[in-house]
Formats: C-alpha cells, structure tokens, sequence
C-alpha cells in the first residue's frame, strides 16, 4: 500500500519531522535506502493511524514538566529583568505577597500552546539534521554512532530553527511574567496586558510586527551553541553508562537529559539575560540598540555579576524539566520503530 493512503498531509508533515525516518531524500531516489525507508515510514504510519492516543500521551511529559518548571521560570525572568528582588528568596516573598501562588503561573498559556511545536522542531530537525550527516537511521546510531562534531552540528542547527520559531511565544511569556499587578480588583489599575492574545495585538499596535521579534537576535544566540552542548552532553553521558550497541536504559536517560539540560542552561545563561531585557526594553523606548549595546550598558550599569542572573534557579529547574523532555523523545522513537 502507497504511504499517501495511509496518513492525511497533516500526519504525514507531522511525522516527516518528527520522525527520522522520512522517505524524503530526492538524493535516495529508486535506491534501495529508500526502498526502506519508504517501507519503514509506512508501517510507522500506520501505527499511528492505530493508535492515535500514542502521539497525545508522549506529548503530556513535555507539557507536566513544563507547568512544574514554570514558578522556577517566573522567578528567574523577574530577577533577569527587574532590580526590585535581593534575591531568589525575595522574589518568591513578594510574588507570593503580592499576587498570591497564581503569580508564578503568568504567561503559562502561550508556553503550554507552543511546546509540542518547538519540541518536535528541535528534536525532528537534530534527529533529520544528523540522518543527512551521517546517512544512519535512530536504530542503526546505537551500532555506528555519530561523531560529537556530528552531534553538535545537528544539535545547533535544532537550536537554531526552534529559536525562529519560540521568538513570539517567548516574548509574550516574558511580558506577561513580568506583571506584577495582583488580580484585578475594583478600584485598582488594570495590569497592561489582560491575558496572551491581548499582549499580542497591543505589540502589534503599538510596537509593529518587528516588535514580535524583539530579542530575537540574543534567542537564537542563545539557543544555537548551547543546544549543540546540550545533544552531546545527552549523547556522552548515554554513551558512558551504556554498553556498545545495546540502548540506553530509562534511569540513564533520565540522568544524561537532566544534566543535558542543565550543564547547557549554565552555558546559555548570560545570553538568557540579555534575551530577557531586549524582550521587556519596548521597540518605542529603544533602550538598546542591539544585542552588543544590551551587554555594554547590562555590564556598565550593574557589573558583570548580572550575566549569572537565575543560573541557580535556571540550572535546578532545567534537570527534571530535560530529564522528562528527553524521556519522551527516546520513547517516541523507539514505540514508532
Ligand atoms: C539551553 N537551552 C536553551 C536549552 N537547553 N533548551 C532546550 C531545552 C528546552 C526545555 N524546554 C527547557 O525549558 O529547559
């Protein structure tokens, strides 16, 4: 049977990039790769298209571990942006002081919404990337891997194209974890932005459609080189704890995503900083010309000790959160194999 009866054009876009399988090679063509890749790609369909609850459930890791990250997130986006906390201690104080345990969840939606797209663009584009270097399926990786050098490029270029496409989502979280109005009361001034959608149309309005991207530049900065560390972590520390050729066990990958997440967050945090502030600095106000201009003053003004804002709280949050991402991933490949 033809792969085009078995999946729609949604499903099979879908698992073109999710999966590393896709039979989309013009350079394979009549050849016997192909041949099985094809073969390969339509029994992976088809198990889909039999259990379609497979592809909802792998995506709830990904969201569980996002919505218990997201306090930590708040609290590191506040103290990246804003001078008013001593500390993180401080942060929480007064976020719960203020806003009540509803505080730390500001700006969730949009994350919630984006992640199964980000997520798949990150790991469909590495797992896609590093199936052109290196010509071998997932299956066949555990007998011949990849070089590091392999696994850094692929993990860059991930990095690069999920940067491309979490700028908005990520700076409308930024904007709306940056209230600190508590819920609206009578009498009170209404907070400026009244839920995501709005924050979008008043950026829209107010700072133009470039205003969307603002920070996007420091993003992809900050995603390109640290997503390269963060799949050759992953790699390394499978590869150290595994026997040649067999996979890894559920306990090592939770293990290598977790400090994948976090060693890769320490790396990207100054550049986190920088992101933060050119999101929350509107195109209006053009506090800072550019991602250089956003260093030089950040460091003039408040030394270089600004440029580690949040890495404690960055780097906690980043094992549990990975280790459950990395979890997912591995899963989804190995039941569509
Ligand atoms: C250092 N960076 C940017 C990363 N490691 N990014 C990939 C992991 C993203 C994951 N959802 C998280 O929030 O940790």
């Amino acid at each position: 049977m033809s792969r085009h009866s078995l999946v729609t054009p949604k499903q099979r876009c879908t698992l073109t990039f999710i999966c590393s399988k896709s039979p989309c090679f013009p350079w394979e063509r009549g050849s016997e790769k192909r041949r099985w890749r094809e073969a390969a790609f339509d029994s992976h369909a088809e198990s889909c298209r039999k259990q379609p609850w497979r592809r909802r459930v792998l995506k709830q890791p990904g969201a569980v571990g996002l919505v218990l990250g997201h306090p930590f997130d708040t609290v590191k986006v506040r103290l990246q942006t804003q001078t008013a906390y001593r500390g993180i201690v401080d942060c929480v104080v007064k976020t719960y002081r203020h806003e009540s345990l509803l505080g730390f969840f500001k700006g969730m939606s949009f994350p919630i919404v984006s992640i199964a797209v980000v997520n798949s663009v990150l790991f469909g584009v590495y797992s896609n990337t590093l199936l052109a270097l290196t010509a071998t399926s997932h299956q066949e990786r555990r007998a011949q891997p990849p070089s590091y050098t392999q696994v850094f490029i692929a993990g860059c270029t991930g990095g690069f194209l999920q940067a491309c496409c979490l700028a908005p989502f990520d700076l409308v979280k930024v904007r709306l974890q940056n209230q600190t109005e508590p819920r609206a009361q009578l009498g009170s001034p209404p907070p400026r932005y009244r839920g995501p959608v709005h924050c979008v149309a008043s950026i829209f309005r107010e700072e133009g459609p470039r205003g969307l991207f603002r920070g996007a530049w420091a993003l992809m900065l900050r995603d390109t080189p640290p997503l390269g560390l963060y799949f050759v972590t992953y790699e390394w520390l499978c590869r150290q704890s595994t026997p040649d050729g067999q996979n890894p066990s559920s306990a090592t990958v939770l293990v290598a995503g977790g400090f994948a997440g976090t060693t890769s967050w320490m790396i990207a945090t100054p550049l986190d900083v920088i992101k933060s502030r050119m999101q929350m600095a509107g195109l209006k106000q053009r506090e800072y010309r550019g991602v250089l201009d956003c260093i030089v003053s950040s460091a003039r003004q408040e030394g270089l000790g600004v440029f580690f804002r949040g890495l404690t709280i960055n780097s906690a949050r980043a094992f549990p959160v990975n280790a459950v991402t990395f979890l997912s991933y591995e899963y989804l490949l190995h039941s569509w194999a």
